[in-house]
């Protein structure tokens, strides 16, 4: 059995819904189908979440929401219309979508979050009827009545793993279940979402609770590439990577697959293969626990996310000041923040943030607690922070590694502000000014791939 999960980009249409239902139709191992929320059918489009966030938005500010409503029924419409889909069937969809207003919400983040989850939800049911109507055995499957339960975070959510033992409920379907991805409901009943792209998640989830032999992505490229396609023309498409290796470069920005949705797959030990509905027939990426080492390149992939700000402090005497971290850190979690590294130094330390979690006054509240708890010498905010991740199993035996990528930088001009080699065996992170991340990511694929490729033709 497989599960199978359809961004937004493949259900953005009628047209792409027709490559998904001919994929579905192609392997009747393809029992789970979870879809995503319409996406972009063009540059410059506006996904359906994003528009529903909109809508969300001025429901709240009490504003006219006549024609963003509009919006959003005319996506469905158009993919409705597309299979002829009864008017009976489509008019409930769009009488959803204009009573998200007049529902009750426990505050306006349950609201949001209730808002988002309809571009799945709406989606799944209107699939579910497109895959019934062209002679499928097929039926929408709610997250709720799938047995997912997730914590009471309204936009960040977590899979509570009771969820699983339910899910194996459904284990050996014979219909095909068409499941929304991006959201499931707490222990009220209320519904959370993951984070934005986390129909991935869900996909993980299903196929970890259903025992899946594996877990299909369908996006919108042939493969993932050693770099982001849209920074280096046809750059190396990879084949194969372990679960480490991707986990690293999709939390680094490789958005083509949620590293969240990694932890289920590695619990469930499922090898996740990331394929593009419009060339079905290319073999695209397997994700799995282990892979072949190709000697000729010690890095698997090289990522950048501009989605960091750091908070730097030197106190002199640092490193003798019993208690300082645990200071810090209970100022932290005072406030409800996670950091993600924290590199240190003598008489220096940084503590590096996802920069989603921050607001100026948030910013200003935490230098004034911690100035006040352990009165550092210096310290300040800086957004100027991007995260550049040098990826591979094969870097863990390679000597040379870190010094061919540091004087590559520096043959460019690319100035380190941070460097973070140890803390995992199979990737280098090295902080950079955010206005330098393309150039680094550029500088390195070349040194990495371009000369390997040269080495291996001549
Ligand atoms: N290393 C990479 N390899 C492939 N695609 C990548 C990579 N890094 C970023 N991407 C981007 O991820 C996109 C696919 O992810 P996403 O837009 O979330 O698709 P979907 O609509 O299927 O969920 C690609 O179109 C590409 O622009
Ligand atoms: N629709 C949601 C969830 C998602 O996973 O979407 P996509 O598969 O289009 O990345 C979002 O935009 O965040």
């Amino acid at each position: 059995m497989k599960v199978i999960k359809f961004g937004g980009s493949s259900l953005a249409s009628s047209s792409q819904l027709q490559k998904v239902l001919a994929i579905v139709e192609a392997d009747d191992q393809r029992k789970y189908v979870i879809v995503s929320a319409p996406g972009k059918r063009f540059d410059g489009d506006t996904k359906v979440t994003d528009l529903l966030i909109q809508y969300a938005r001025q429901t709240i500010h009490h504003q006219d929401t006549t024609a963003i409503s509009t919006a959003i029924c005319d996506r469905y419409a158009e993919i409705g219309h597309g299979f002829n889909v009864p008017a009976a069937q489509l008019e409930p969809i769009f009488a959803t979508i204009r009573d998200l207003p007049k529902q009750e919400y426990a505050d306006n983040s349950y609201l949001m979050a209730a808002f988002k989850a309809h571009g799945e939800r709406l989606n799944a049911q209107l699939v579910a009827a497109v895959f019934q109507q062209s002679g499928l055995n097929a039926r929408y499957l709610d997250p709720h009545d799938a047995g997912m339960v997730v914590t009471d975070v309204p936009d960040d959510a977590q899979i509570i793993d009771s969820s699983y033992d339910r899910l194996a409920k459904w284990a050996d379907s014979d219909q095909i279940l068409v499941i929304p991805g991006f959201f499931a409901y707490n222990r009220n009943g209320q519904i959370c979402t993951f984070s934005r792209g986390g129909s991935d998640i869900t996909g993980a989830i299903v196929a970890r609770g259903v025992h899946a032999e594996r877990y299909e992505n369908f996006t919108d490229v042939d493969a993932i590439y050693a770099v982001n396609p849209s920074l280096v023309p046809q750059p190396a498409a990879i084949t194969e990577m372990t679960f480490r290796e991707m986990r690293e470069l999709s939390y680094a920005g490789f958005s083509v697959f949620h590293d969240e949705a990694l932890i289920p797959a590695i619990q469930g030990n499922i090898t996740v293969n990331v394929k593009n509905t419009n060339h079905p027939e290319a073999p695209g990426t397997l994700i799995k626990s282990t892979r072949q080492p190709n000697p000729d390149y010690p890095v698997t992939g090289i990522a950048s996310s501009s989605s960091f700000c750091s908070l730097y402090l030197r106190k002199y005497l640092l490193n003798k000041e019993v208690g300082l971290g645990r200071k810090i850190l209970t100022i932290l979690e005072n406030h409800h923040i996670s950091y993600e590294h924290m590199p240190s130094g003598i008489d220096d330390l940084t503590i590096i943030f996802d920069e989603h979690q921050l607001n100026p006054d948030l910013e200003q509240t935490l230098i004034d607690e911690i100035s006040a708890a352990i009165h550092p010498d210096e310290i300040h905010f800086n957004h100027d922070y991007s995260i550049l991740m040098l990826v591979g199993e094969n870097m863990r035996n390679r000597v040379g590694i870190m010094s061919r990528a540091a004087t590559a930088l520096a043959d460019h001009n690319i100035k380190l502000i941070m460097v973070n080699q140890g803390a995992s065996e199979i990737s280098i992170m090295f902080g950079i000014h955010d206005r330098d991340a393309d150039q680094a990511v550029i500088a390195l694929y070349n040194e990495f791939f371009q000369t390997a490729k040269l080495m291996a033709e001549n």
